[in-house]
């Protein structure tokens, strides 16, 4: 078991605050010219754990959860498990105080499997089912997420009688943020949350505050993904402050806490824009401040609820070269996974690095693309990349940046069974979860 590191000392913020890497910061080239991370040769975790493999740096975790926490020192710093969860991870972010956003029952019994503490647990979702909130209030989760008017009354029926259930009301501030259509929820017309300006919000407020066994603590709001500025959620502070105003005004009620969501951006190639925790430390908590003395109302207690910052950074993703094939003007290489561990590309368009990391080639670089092993012309992982032209079957080729919402939207297409993820650090790897066999696969087939 490895002990927790002593915190991290930030360096002072610069004006600009300089291009983030998309490689972990333990990312070393080796003698050989292959690529080690957390001290461990990239190549012998290919050897080691087969291929397709993901790799997580235990510590730049850690210190990802440790930038946020230092940052705001004085709010709850929720990683949202649905980018990346496994017990390991839950151990870590647990001894680094932070919190965990879940949204299903599967993630929360996993959480409280490792002894997650349930009361630093929030859970979300704009279709909780009857076993996700069953299971929140028997594990006693600290905030429940309410993302619908129906969903007021059910839930309360559910509270046992003589107690409470913390709850967040979570509103749409009309703020089209985040990298993909697909992603931006701060905007009306998605199906999460409750719009301020159609009175929704407000309406759901009134409800939860005329159910005595729920405690509504305050709002919530997440605008989407991969957003890159600190701007959308300040004018989300200023929103959400003018509706705690007026729910003031017209209903005389105010409320501890404010949970402002997730989406902080990383990079997945040289060049992308990142976004700094400590910028947006500074600017949302002195808004927060400003609007709150304006509107003479209490400073709420803050939570964020960073994903993809926290374990993007830190999983590297590994492919074993199968194929390499010049078709018309175009290079493909093939590798052995593809789209059913690394659905991104396909979903949302996003493009990636990578890297030869096995070996050194003194070859020129060529343009190519990389692809997976689907069977779908439209399973490519990097599209237009430059790697050495000697690039053959047999060579290990890695994907930095992998760390979130690649397993944990791995699926069984194909039935190629979903890879392992092995955790490094210090110069040491262990696997943390296996790879999925056909066995697996078959035993779930249990008709004739
Ligand atoms: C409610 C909520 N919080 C936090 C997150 C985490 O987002 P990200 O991984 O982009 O930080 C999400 C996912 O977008 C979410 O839906
Ligand atoms: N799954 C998305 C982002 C959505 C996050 C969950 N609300 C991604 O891969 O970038």
């Amino acid at each position: 078991m490895s002990l927790p590191l002593a915190p991290i000392a930030l360096p002072p913020l610069p004006e600009e605050p300089g291009p983030a890497s998309v490689w972990p910061a333990s990312t070393r080239t080796l003698r050989s010219g292959g690529t080690a991370i957390g001290g461990v040769p990239l190549a012998e975790l290919a050897d080691r754990f087969g291929t397709p493999c993901y790799v997580i740096d235990e510590d730049e975790v850690r210190n990802r959860a440790r930038a946020w926490r230092s940052a705001l020192p004085d709010a709850d710093v929720a990683y949202a498990g649905k980018a990346f969860l496994c017990r390991a991870m839950l151990r870590w972010l647990d001894e680094e105080g932070l919190h965990l956003d879940v949204c299903s029952a599967g993630e929360l019994e996993l959480a409280a499997h490792t002894g997650f503490p349930a009361d630093r647990i929030v859970l979300h979702g704009n279709a909780k089912s009857p076993a996700d909130l069953a299971t929140a209030l028997r594990l006693g989760v600290g905030r429940i997420v309410i993302d619908s008017t129906g969903e007021i009354a059910r839930l309360a029926a559910l509270v046992p009688p003589g107690s409470r259930q913390r709850v967040l009301v979570r509103v749409v501030p009309g703020i089209a943020a985040g990298a993909h259509t697909a992603v931006r929820t701060g905007v009306e017309g998605q199906k999460f949350g409750l719009p301020i300006a159609g009175g929704e919000a407000e309406d759901a407020v009134v409800r939860v505050l005329g159910q005595p066994r729920l405690e509504l603590v305050g709002l919530h709001c997440h605008l989407g993904s991969q957003i890159a500025s600190v701007d959308p959620y300040v004018t989300a502070v200023r929103r959400l402050v003018g509706l705690l105003s007026r729910l003031r005004d017209v209903h005389g009620v105010t409320f501890p806490e404010l949970d402002l969501g997730g989406g902080f951006a990383i990079p997945y190639r040289d060049g992308d824009q990142a976004l700094d925790p400590r910028p947006y430390a500074l600017r949302v908590t002195s808004e927060l401040a400003l609007r709150c003395a304006h509107a003479d109302l209490p400073v709420p207690r803050l939570t964020v609820e960073p994903g993809r910052w926290i374990a993007g950074p830190a999983g590297v993703a590994l492919y074993r070269v199968l194929a390499v094939k010049s078709t018309g003007d175009r290079l493909f290489v093939a590798v052995d996974g593809g789209m059913s561990d690394n659905p991104r590309p396909a979903l949302y368009g996003v493009r990636y690095t990578v890297r030869l990391v096995g070996r050194a080639s003194s070859v020129p670089e060529r343009t190519m693309t990389v692809v997976g092993r689907h069977c779908e012309a439209g399973d490519v992982l990097a599209e237009d990349v430059a790697l050495p032209g000697d690039i053959r079957p047999g060579d290990v080729l890695g994907v930095p940046a992998s760390g979130a919402y690649h397993v944990s939207m791995a699926s069984a297409y194909n039935l190629v069974g979903r890879p392992p993820v092995a955790a490094v650090s210090e110069g040491r790897a262990r696997l943390l979860i296996r790879r999925e066999t056909l066995e697996d696969l078959r035993v779930r087939d249990v008709g004739e």
